[in-house]
Parts: C-alpha cells; sequence; structure tokens
C-alpha cells in the first residue's frame, strides 16, 4: 500500500512541476502525499466488494410493496476529466422474500460511486448491484448530478443536472410501477 502512496505521491509532485510550481516551497511540501491520500480516499471503492460491504444484511420478510430510498448523497470523479460529479441517487425496490438493510443501499451507492465513472454506468451498477443483492422483483435506480467539469471548465453551465434511471424487472415492465416511483422521488407524493 506504501509503495502505491509513495508512486501517487510522485506523480503528484509531477504535476506541481508541470504547473510551473516549486513542489518544496513550504506550503506544498506535503501536498503530494496529502493529493494522493486524498485520491485514494476517492476512489477506495476500487478496494470493496459487494459481499463484505452486504455483510449479510439481507433479512427475510414477507413484504412485496415497493420499498423507496431516496436522496442518498453521492461523490464521484468523471472518468473523462478526474473532476467531481455530486448529486443524489433515489433506490427503489419490489422485494420478493428478502429485504436489504437500510445502510446497505448508502453503502453500495458509495462502493460504486468512489470510483472514475460516469454516470450511466454508475446507475446501472447500483441497481445491478440491489438485483444481485436481494434477488427482488424489481428494481430502479434514479440518480441527479451536477458535473464540474461541465461548470468549472469547458462549457461553464451553472444549472445543468444531468438524470439517469436504470429499471429493472416489474420496474422496467410495468408503467404503472415506473410512474408510482418516478412520482415518489420526485417528490409529488
Ligand atoms: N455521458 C456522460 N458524459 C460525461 C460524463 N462526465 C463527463 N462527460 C462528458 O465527457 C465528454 C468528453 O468529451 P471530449 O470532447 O473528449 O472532452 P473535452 O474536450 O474536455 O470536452 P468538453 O467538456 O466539451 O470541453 C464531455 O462531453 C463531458 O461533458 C458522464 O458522466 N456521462
Ligand atoms: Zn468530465
Amino acid at each position: 500500500m506504501t509503495d502505491v502512496l509513495d508512486s501517487l505521491s510522485a506523480n503528484y509532485r509531477a504535476i506541481l512541476e508541470g504547473l510551473g510550481e516549486d513542489p518544496d516551497r513550504e506550503g506544498l511540501r506535503d501536498t503530494p502525499t496529502r493529493a494522493a491520500k486524498a485520491m485514494q480516499f476517492l476512489t477506495h471503492g476500487y478496494n470493496q466488494n459487494l459481499d463484505d460491504l452486504v455483510n449479510g444484511a439481507v433479512f427475510e420478510s414477507a413484504m412485496d410493496e415497493m420499498v423507496v430510498v431516496k436522496d442518498i448523497e453521492l461523490y464521484s470523479l468523471c472518468e473523462h476529466h478526474v473532476l467531481p460529479f455530486i448529486g443524489k441517487c433515489h433506490i427503489a425496490y419490489i422485494p420478493d422474500g428478502k429485504v436489504l438493510g437500510l445502510s446497505k443501499f448508502a453503502r453500495i451507492v458509495d462502493m460504486y460511486a468512489r470510483r472514475l465513472q460516469i454516470q450511466e454506468n454508475l446507475t446501472r451498477e447500483i441497481a445491478e448491484a440491489v438485483e444481485q443483492v436481494t434477488q427482488a422483483a424489481g428494481v430502479a435506480v434514479v440518480i441527479e448530478a451536477r458535473h464540474m467539469c461541465m461548470m468549472m471548465r469547458g462549457v461553464e453551465k451553472q444549472n445543468s443536472v444531468m438524470k439517469t434511471s436504470m429499471m429493472l424487472g416489474g420496474f422496467r415492465k410495468n408503467q404503472a410501477t415506473r410512474t408510482e416511483f418516478l412520482q415518489l422521488v420526485s417528490g409529488r407524493d
């Protein structure tokens, strides 16, 4: 692990030099290591796996109506510019004999968000993970996010929000179920 940190730190030092900075000046002396540690934290999802994260928190239940967990905040990094995108994730599922521990939805979101991502793939990966863990009759995921690469640079648009959704099982097949979910997460419930 130290080797990885050393190599990342050396690369951040090179970036500072590339910017024309003096990496040995007082304010920047610890920056390569700090930045490397920060980047390791922001991508720690690479070191996680679904089984360990869920930790067996799947419980038998006769509940077979839609369960919605909304407004799970997420911080990710776009794989094109390595700049943050920040937003909210809403997840719904229709249990089929099993329910998932509530905190695990947020943990699943983070496991995939804390990697280099595009929003579409992040949305799909979360939905497929919830389906895999719960074997639910349907899973729906919506993400709304703002991308720093569109705000701080490039087209510099401050108000555009990207919305992505992924519907599996009952949510894909049944328009009424889909509409109910979208109404619940849009706050018009
Ligand atoms: N679909 C999708 N695109 C993304 C996401 N994050 C960043 N992008 C886009 O990835 C694209 C990369 O385009 P390029 O033309 O290769 O890069 P660029 O010259 O920096 O593009 P501009 O951002 O238009 O300045 C841009 O259109 C970004 O807005 C994402 O999560 N999903
Ligand atoms: Zn980007």
